[in-house]
């Protein structure tokens, strides 16, 4: 408890004046013991705790004689980047039966899948000493000293490949006024089927500028080093990261939900869970696709057209072109009205279709239950 209780008070290396604005409870060390490394370990594997913390560490530790290596694992979860569109970078519907959360993150960069077989490192520094080569250097000589045979580079791009082929990591980062942090990826054992399953659109005729993901081949490291154990790879990562920079650090475990360590984190936790923040973030997109409709008494097929402009997460514009054979324009333009100012998202916009097709009850019910169906199946 002691040792905890010094970390945190040197990670924060706050005086006892900054220690009365942010409400702390653990006592502080004076500033000169801050200027060394600190290596911490999440006990959380809630992705928007561990991003929350992320965060907390980034807004709220002096890191300019610093550097802070925090290594952290999540239940299944996708993590987008700050500029991305969750509609055409993952298979939402997919996601929601099989409990695999989705969160996006202040990073910019492409869509990753975490479960416990994916570790995190995220590299906090000052953005002077901000270097990515350097840090990814950390996990590629950690990985050589451990199995030498493995053919393990970084590239350009800051991804780590296996083989030349197949990534093992990938690269996000933050730069702020003085501070920075780059953290990656390290698939260590992930369920690559449940990767390549919610790795997919949910939605098809997306046209926006959101950053798009890098498709690659991946890897789990423990297919291709089966005796390299979990505890083995954190403690040669740690160990690298002490070599690298010139620390002597132990790991030390945190709790991201601990509000007296961390004042104010769990506001930034539930930020980040939020709709506004996960969808409503989004850049601006449009949705053209054909919508294939069906009957059954008598059977019968017909195509409609959608067309829908989304703003913040919700419908700015809808224009749904359905033959007036198959069903009254009245009725197909009452539908595009209902759904602007609604959020794109199945449930919100069921709920609000809900009232209208209550008071069909004519011979286009089932027409107008199929075509709500066909609209609400683009969001998601
Ligand atoms: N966990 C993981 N690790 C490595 N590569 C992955 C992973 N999941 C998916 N992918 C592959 O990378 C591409 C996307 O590559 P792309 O280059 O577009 O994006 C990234 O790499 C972003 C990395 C973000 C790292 C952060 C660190 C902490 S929170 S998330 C995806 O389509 C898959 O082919």
């Amino acid at each position: 408890m002691l040792q905890l209780r010094r970390t945190l008070a040197l990670l924060r290396g706050e005086t006892g004046n900054q220690r009365a604005r942010t409400g702390s409870t653990f006592p502080f060390l004076n500033s000169t013991d801050a200027s060394s490394g600190l290596v911490l370990q999440s006990q959380s594997t809630d992705v928007y705790q561990n991003l929350a913390l992320e965060d907390w560490i980034d807004a709220h530790v002096d890191l300019q004689q610093r550097g802070i290596l925090l290594l952290w694992r999540n239940r299944p979860a996708v993590v987008i980047g700050r500029h991305q569109n969750p509609w055409s970078e993952c298979n939402l519907p997919a996601m929601r039966e099989m409990g695999i959360a989705l969160a996006r993150r202040r990073s910019g960069g492409g869509t990753v899948f975490h479960d416990h077989g994916n570790l995190n490192m995220t590299f906090f520094a000052s953005k002077k000493a901000y270097d990515r080569k350097r840090n990814l250097k950390v996990v590629t000589e950690a990985l050589r000293r451990l199995r030498p045979n493995l053919d393990i580079q970084a590239t350009d791009r800051f991804d780590i490949l296996l083989k030349g082929h197949y990534k093992i990591s990938g690269t996000a980062s933050r730069l702020s006024r003085k501070s920075s942090y780059h953290h990656c990826t390290l698939l260590y054992s992930a369920d690559r089927s449940a990767l390549s399953t919610v790795l997919r659109p949910s939605c098809p005729g997306i046209q926006s500028n959101a950053t798009p993901s890098v498709p690659s081949p991946v890897a789990n490291l423990i297919d291709h080093a089966p005796s390299l154990a979990l505890e083995e790879l954190l403690e040669a990562l740690v160990q690298q990261y002490n070599t690298e920079f010139g620390f002597s650090s132990a790991c030390t475990l945190v709790d991201p939900s601990d509000e007296s360590a961390f004042p104010g984190v769990g506001t930034m936790a539930t930020e980040l869970r939020s709709w506004d923040w996960t969808f409503g973030r989004t850049p601006k997109f449009r949705v053209e696709t054909l919508l294939e409709l069906r009957d059954e008494q008598p059977p019968a097929r017909c195509s409609a057209q959608l067309q829908v402009e989304v703003k913040a997460g919700q419908v700015e514009s809808c224009r749904l072109d359905v033959p007036a054979s198959w069903i009254p324009l009245r009725l197909s333009g009452q539908l595009s009205d209902v759904l602007v100012g609604e959020r794109f998202c199945p449930h919100r916009a069921a709920a609000a279709v809900a009232a209208m097709l209550r008071s069909e009850r004519g011979q286009f019910h089932s027409r107008l239950h199929n075509l709500c169906e066909a609209v609400l199946a683009v969001m998601g």
